[in-house]
């Protein structure tokens, strides 16, 4: 055969036509000779003993000299066939016996990926719904002749074929087209590609231009001129389904939930199916360190276990860990972004036009930058960065649990259905189910303030308190993360706070969280009189996982102090008080006290940010913004014990707070005053008012949307 369309050989497809079948959201198939290795009118004709007659008038069709109207009502009258023939053809002639070679798995892989596939041909339906049928596509996707009947006034039966519906579209030469442009008058598809065996059809996508593209199929009728003139011409479907795009996959970040994420994503892309999307490989980038005296990566690749971040636990086989940023990022489609919060600028920054065009990316990052003029967030910080879609996967999480394939939730949020729907089978697993939702901001805040509310739940635990005064913690913090969201976005929807990122993900990261479980040691260890930093226990404990509460509470708080909110998110301002030092961990039981009590400037870089640029984060020791050197570290006032002290004494007298309050609750409870003194977490501490107590001793009124407790 002679070259194809633009002198490309045969099977190359033009760049054009290769895009375009790559995202059509409909396929159209021509029938006879496309879908089928013969024209099934043919097959009926030659059931009937008149085959010979049927095909002289096929060929006198193709070579111009009758027309197909008068050709299809000679056909009819020579095959002659009553219904029950019509039965009996079909049963000796099974769809599966007609059809292409390749062809059903290709419409199969098409409607996995939810293409829509229609049949459009000249043939007749009662010979090409079983086809359909067989093809699970519904009848109203099939555009055919009708034959027409005589029916017996006695039995109402049809008896006799008397010729055919001249007012089907597809009775005419014309017919494809118009078939073509009704669907696209019902259905608004972006893209349909039509593909169909001769140069009838190809004419009828040229000069309608109903389709976008036209593909040439010559496996069962090859035609020359077809394969000279359409952009892309194959003779088996295999070569289409081998052409539709797969996605290639990254991992960005190799900490415990990237691992965690990673084994799910290499399970879904490692595992047959029909829509065949994603391609098996999975990379995944590997800060370049040295963990035991090797690189941390090498290990990975040769024992599929991450042993410094995620020890324990086997990642997929199909996860390649790579040490270069640019590298992972050059030739993926899907971009997964899974870092501790403070890295994702520096990130974000190095990978400034290295992404592909037309990437789309996920975050399951919890946490925000804050800026001069707002908090950003991560997904914010990608779209503006990237210039790509940036969807966030937000829920109850906790990394080990999911390792341990256990049943976990979350949503991912999207501004892009398309994305969120290819992620969502990129992630979702028996063991891990995924609802999607149009509220990515409203996500994304949940999974970022759950993280200050769950060192509030720790302290609890830290002090020896039981359940109920965790509950409040938990559903004063839901009420906070609902209003500071609704406060700074709007938008934001009530219902997200109820979903697996809200209320889910706070529950399961107040009972058994990182951030929980080392704010609960820090508070043991300020009630033993052994205190220690945060990073001192995050590193003692996490053993290299970072820890995001501490760091969000600051930055959090920036906002509220800018804003003089303190008093309406009085959870949140009484937490970082206690983690900086200006309030004891009791306090979480009293926190419209905590929330009013004056914090005195002990140092400049002590001191949480008041004026309208807050300064830069970097300021909090090794919490720098971005993977750049971090600033010689300054240590934040909750990691020096005298300065604390100092400035708590201030504190209390400035809040007139009785320092029994501020022991701890075996001293206050000596006192008549602790838990389990009848007041509980209402009024068990000092003579601040208490938790639910009612209005608070001084300070601003509350705003109407105040906390309860
Ligand atoms: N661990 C969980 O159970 C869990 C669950 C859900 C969401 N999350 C969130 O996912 C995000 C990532 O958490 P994780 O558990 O995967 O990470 P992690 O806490 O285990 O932190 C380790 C990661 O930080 C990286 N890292 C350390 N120093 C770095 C630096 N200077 N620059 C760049 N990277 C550096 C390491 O290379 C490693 O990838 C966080 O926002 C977290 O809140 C965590
Ligand atoms: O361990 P934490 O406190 O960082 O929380 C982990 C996840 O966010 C839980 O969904």
């Amino acid at each position: 055969m002679a070259p194809g369309h633009n002198g490309l050989p045969h099977g190359h497809p033009t760049e054009r036509s290769l895009s375009l079948w790559r995202k059509a959201d409909a396929v159209v198939f021509d029938v006879d000779g496309t879908i089928t290795t013969e024209y099934s009118l043919d097959l009926l004709a030659e059931f009937m003993g008149v085959r010979e007659q049927v095909k002289a008038l096929s060929k006198r069709v193709q070579e111009g000299t009758l027309s197909l109207e008068a050709a299809t009502a000679q056909k009819l009258s020579y095959i002659h066939c009553s219904p029950h023939d019509i039965k009996r053809f079909l049963q000796s002639h099974p769809p599966a016996s007609r059809l292409a070679p390749g062809v059903e798995s290709l419409i199969k892989t098409l409607q996995a990926r939810g293409v829509a596939v229609y049949l459009v041909g000249d043939g007749f339906r009662e010979l090409t719904l079983p086809l359909a049928a067989h093809l699970g596509i519904p009848k109203d996707r099939v555009f055919a002749n009708r034959m027409n009947w005589q029916w017996d006034d006695e039995t109402g039966e049809a008896t006799k074929l008397v010729g055919f519906d001249l007012k089907e579209p597809t009775a005419h030469r014309e017919g494809k087209p118009k078939a073509i442009a009704r669907i696209r008058q019902k259905h608004p598809y972006h893209t349909v590609a039509f593909v169909g065996k001769d140069m009838y059809d190809l004419h009828a996508v040229q000069s309608s231009r109903g389709a976008d593209v036209f593909i040439g199929y010559g496996g069962v009728m090859p035609r020359d001129d077809v394969a000279r003139a359409a952009e892309w011409y194959v003779t088996d479907h295999r070569e289409l389904a081998q052409a539709l795009a797969r996605y290639r996959v990254a991992i960005i970040g190799s900490g415990a939930w990237a691992c965690a994420a990673s084994r799910m994503v290499t399970q879904n892309t490692a595992e047959y199916d029909m829509a065949d999307e994603f391609l098996e490989e999975v990379t995944m980038w590997v800060r370049e360190e040295e963990f035991k005296g090797r690189s941390l990566a090498q290990t990975m690749n040769e024992t599929h276990e991450n042993t410094k971040y995620f020890p324990g636990y086997t990642l997929g086989r199909n996860l390649q860990a790579v040490t270069s940023l640019e590298q992972v990022v050059s030739d993926a489609d899907l971009l997964i972004f899974c870092l501790p919060h403070q890295y994702m600028l520096g990130v974000c920054q190095q990978l400034m036009g290295k992404v592909k065009p037309g990437a789309a990316a996920i975050s399951l990052i919890k946490g925000m930058r804050v800026q001069p003029e707002g908090p950003q967030l991560v997904s914010q910080m990608v779209r503006r960065y990237l210039n790509i879609d940036c969807c966030v996967l937000m829920g109850a999480n906790i990394a080990t649990d999911i390792a341990k394939e256990e049943l976990s939730e979350a949503v991912i949020g999207y501004q892009n259905l398309e994305h969120a729907e290819r992620f969502k089978k990129l992630f979702e697993r028996p063991y891990f189910r995924i609802t999607l939702l149009p509220d990515p901001i409203g996500a994304e805040m949940c999974g970022t303030l759950k993280n200050i509310v769950a060192l509030g739940a720790g302290m609890v635990d830290g002090l020896g308190m039981g359940p109920n005064t965790k509950a409040t913690i938990i559903r004063q913090g839901l009420s906070e993360m609902r209003d500071l969201s609704k406060a700074l976005y709007p938008g934001v929807h009530d219902q997200t706070f109820l979903e697996g990122c809200g209320v889910g993900d706070l529950v399961a990261t107040c009972a058994g969280g990182r951030n929980r479980l080392v704010a609960c040691a820090w508070t043991k260890a300020q009630l033993e009189g052994k205190p220690m930093s945060f990073e001192d226990l995050e590193a003692e404990i996490l053993k290299g996982q970072k820890l995001q509460g501490t760091l969000t509470s600051d930055e959090v708080q920036g906002i509220i102090k800018l804003r003089a909110w303190e008093t309406r998110f009085p959870l949140f301002t009484t937490i970082n008080r206690i983690i900086n030092g200006h309030l004891p961990p009791v306090f979480i039981t009293n926190i419209q006290a905590g929330c009013r009590v004056e914090v005195e400037h002990h140092e400049d870089h002590d001191e949480l940010p008041l004026s309208p640029a807050p300064p830069p984060l970097a300021k909090r020791g090794n919490t720098s913004s971005g993977p750049a050197p971090a600033p010689p570290p300054l240590p934040p006032l909750r990691h020096a014990r005298a300065a604390q002290q100092t400035v708590l004494a201030a504190a209390l007298a400035s809040a007139h707070v009785d320092t029994a309050a501020t022991q701890a609750p075996e001293a206050a409870q000596a006192q008549g005053q602790g838990p389990e003194s009848g007041q509980g977490v209402g009024g068990g501490v000092g003579a601040a008012p208490g938790l639910g107590t009612g209005s608070p001793g001084h300070g601003p009124k509350p705003a109407p949307s105040e906390a309860r407790v």
